[in-house]
């Protein structure tokens, strides 16, 4: 009896901790030392991510160093950081589309800031810091989707397996170019890759640093549509009448769409079911259930 409340209490408080934004994967308990490894980062400056939150709900975030195809600087995993942040505290946000700067989308790390901390612990603690970023972005209330034109390489690529959808320009790329830089991903691309494609397909991918073009994407299910654009505008067009068709519809319901998703994708079947029941217990009888309901909606 004694046992099994305690197990209940173990597994509520597990549900509650994954349903939690914010929470991170890694604390000073795991040899992490967020205040070091910000304080290294802080000293490769160059570049930005901007976030423009749209009336209609989508957020943009933009990466933003072009004359490096968008590498991510020191500053750039900073500021990403804080931009999770924000967008979790934005209430009225449906959806999120990530692209890069200069028709490209990203080219990983900036190799100078990979050299410079090519030690064991700056290595280690770059990994959780971006595992904790990246894990908090795919946990986001928000139907998510990155936009890939050009390149995405290396923690580019892994940038793209943190969004629900991807979406590919014609021409562009992604490749784990991870192996021949004598690494394997690190900041949870392989996890979720194997989650997206299946291990099989991962397997071929990370072990050939394979090119995937947007059609042998969308045969492996890592793309959802190849755009007919591929100019910067255009394709962010395309992109974001392709998310609004899947984000239409009051916050509260489409956010709790996500919600449900991602306790599936997450949790074990009973804690998933049970995440599921709370998550319709805030729609049921409210206002869209209502408003639909008045109206004798009809599905055709
Ligand atoms: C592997 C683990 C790690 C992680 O997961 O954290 C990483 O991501 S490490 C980075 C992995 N990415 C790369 O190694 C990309 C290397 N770059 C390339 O293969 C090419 O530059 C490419 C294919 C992205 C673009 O080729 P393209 O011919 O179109 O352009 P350029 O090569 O002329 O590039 C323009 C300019 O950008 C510099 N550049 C590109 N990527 C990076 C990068 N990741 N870090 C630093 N600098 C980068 C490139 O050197 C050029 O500068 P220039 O001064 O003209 O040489």
């Amino acid at each position: 009896m004694a046992i099994s409340l305690w197990k209940n209490v173990l597994q509520t408080t597990k549900e509650r901790i994954l349903q939690q934004r914010g929470v991170s994967l890694y604390n000073s308990a795991h040899g992490y030392e967020e205040e070091a490894i910000k304080k290294k980062l802080q000293q490769f400056a160059g570049g930005s991510i901007t976030l423009s939150k749209e009336d209609d709900g989508i957020g943009i975030l933009t990466l933003n160093n072009p004359k490096l195809m968008n590498a991510f600087t020191g500053t750039m995993m900073l500021e990403l950081q804080e931009r999770v942040s924000e967008l979790e505290n934005w209430k009225d946000g449906k959806g999120l589309i990530i692209c890069g700067a200069g028709n490209t989308f990203c080219s990983g790390s900036d190799l100078n800031v990979v050299k410079a901390i090519a030690n064991s612990q700056d290595g280690m603690n770059m990994c959780m810091f971006m595992q904790n970023t990246l894990t908090r972005l795919m946990r986001l209330p928000l139907i998510s989707v990155a936009l890939v034109q050009g390149k995405a390489f290396g923690g580019g690529a892994e940038l793209t397996t943190a969004c629900d959808f991807r979406l590919m320009a014609p021409g562009s790329e992604m490749r784990f170019v991870h192996k021949r830089m004598g690494l394997v991903p690190g900041w949870g691309g392989a996890a979720r890759l194997v989650a997206i494609v299946g291990h099989r397909a991962a397997l071929r991918l990370l072990s050939g640093a394979t090119g995937v073009d947007p059609e042998m994407a969308r045969r492996l299910g890592l793309s959802e549509e190849t755009l007919e654009s591929s100019d910067g505008s255009g394709a962010l067009e395309e992109a974001r009448a392709w998310l609004g068709r899947h984000t239409e519809g009051p916050a509260s319901v489409v956010r709790a769409v996500k919600e449900v998703v991602a306790a599936g994708r997450e949790l074990p079947l009973e804690a998933a079911l049970r995440t599921e029941k709370d998550i319709f217990g805030r729609v049921w009888g409210g206002p869209a259930n209502l408003e639909a309901l008045a109206r004798r909606a009809k599905h055709k």
